[in-house]
């Protein structure tokens, strides 16, 4: 199935029609089109700001930027160099000009060691790889980290920032219900820290949402009339439901009511470090894959 590179950007299509395209730049998913059993015509099933850059000179606001080695600001030692969310998503990412074909699905492979900046910011040594794998109706990515030292432990965060393309005045995201989770919007760092329980069925994002689930079961539902996502993480025992709302008005890159467009369910390891031995190698993805049918949340 073709891969072609073209300016920066490679373009996945699959035999049966779907689409993905990846900038180097950040390893970001910037587009990703299927359509459904139902309807095999193709739509966009990510978010991205048409204000957003995608020349490589910021971090892309939509699709999916990868988020290492820091979620939010940096709060560990190693990473106080660090901008919000790390390096990874504002990183030019090596293709080695390979895909991977197997029956039904396409890969490519993108790698990020330490390059002549990075060292400036961040002295530990690391390989990631990601694999972004496109089917007719899933979408995966995966992201291995390897510790290349030989002596130092290597402790991250990691998460994809999935910006869903849905309308957030309807969409619900579950099964969060019992839950903790850390309300990002309270105003004090003492109401940020303090943890709560997820007491809906079905969370929406009517009002500004900034939350933090911990260890869920890695499968999420994000359903609104007439469609929906269905996430399935491994190894990534956190998640973020993020919308702006009207607060997105205060963001530079975000489109005039982008807000409205979107919900971002970010499934990482971010309460707590990964902790990698030296040498060590760890994985974590996801899957997400479009709902065929009109569905609501079962549990509700
Ligand atoms: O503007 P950024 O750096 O892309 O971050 C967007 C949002 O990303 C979310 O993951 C965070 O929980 C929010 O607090 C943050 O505002």
């Amino acid at each position: 199935m073709p891969v072609q590179l073209t300016s920066g950007k490679l373009v996945l299509s699959h035999s049966k029609g779907a689409l993905v395209e990846i900038l180097l730049y950040g390893a970001s998913v910037i587009s990703w089109k299927s359509g459904t059993k139902r309807n095999p015509e193709l739509s966009e099933r990510l978010f991205v700001s048409n204000k957003a850059a995608v020349d490589g000179s910021k971090p892309v606001r939509g699709g999916i930027p990868v988020v290492f080695p820091c979620f939010g600001p940096p709060t560990h030692p190693d990473h106080t160099r660090l901008n919000q969310h790390g390096f990874a998503r504002h990183s030019v990412w090596s293709w080695d000009g390979t895909s991977i074909d197997e029956k039904d699905a396409v890969s490519i492979k993108l790698t990020l060691r330490p390059t002549e900046t990075i060292p400036t910011v961040y002295s530990k040594p690391f390989l990631l790889t990601y694999v972004v794998t496109l089917s007719e109706f899933d979408l995966k990515t995966d992201l291995h980290v390897q510790n290349t030292s030989f002596a130092d432990n290597l402790e991250f965060h990691t998460l994809f920032h999935n910006y869903i393309r849905a309308p957030s005045t309807d969409v619900l995201v579950g099964p969060l219900q019992n839950f903790t989770y850390y309300d990002k919007t309270e105003s004090t760092e003492a109401g940020k820290s303090r943890p709560k329980v997820e007491a809906r069925a079905g969370v929406d994002v009517k009002k500004f949402t900034d939350s933090v689930y911990e260890n869920t079961n890695g499968k999420y539902e994000v359903i609104w009339p007439g469609g929906g996502l269905d996430i399935t993480a491994s190894n990534l025992k956190d998640v973020v439901v993020w919308n702006p709302q009207e607060t997105g008005r205060k963001i530079g890159d975000m489109e005039e009511n982008g807000w409205e467009n979107f919900v971002c369910v970010e499934p990482g390891y971010i309460r707590g470090f990964v902790n990698l031995e030296p040498g060590g190698l760890w994985t974590g993805g996801q899957t997400l894959s479009v709902v065929h049918e009109e569905r609501r949340l079962t549990y509700l």
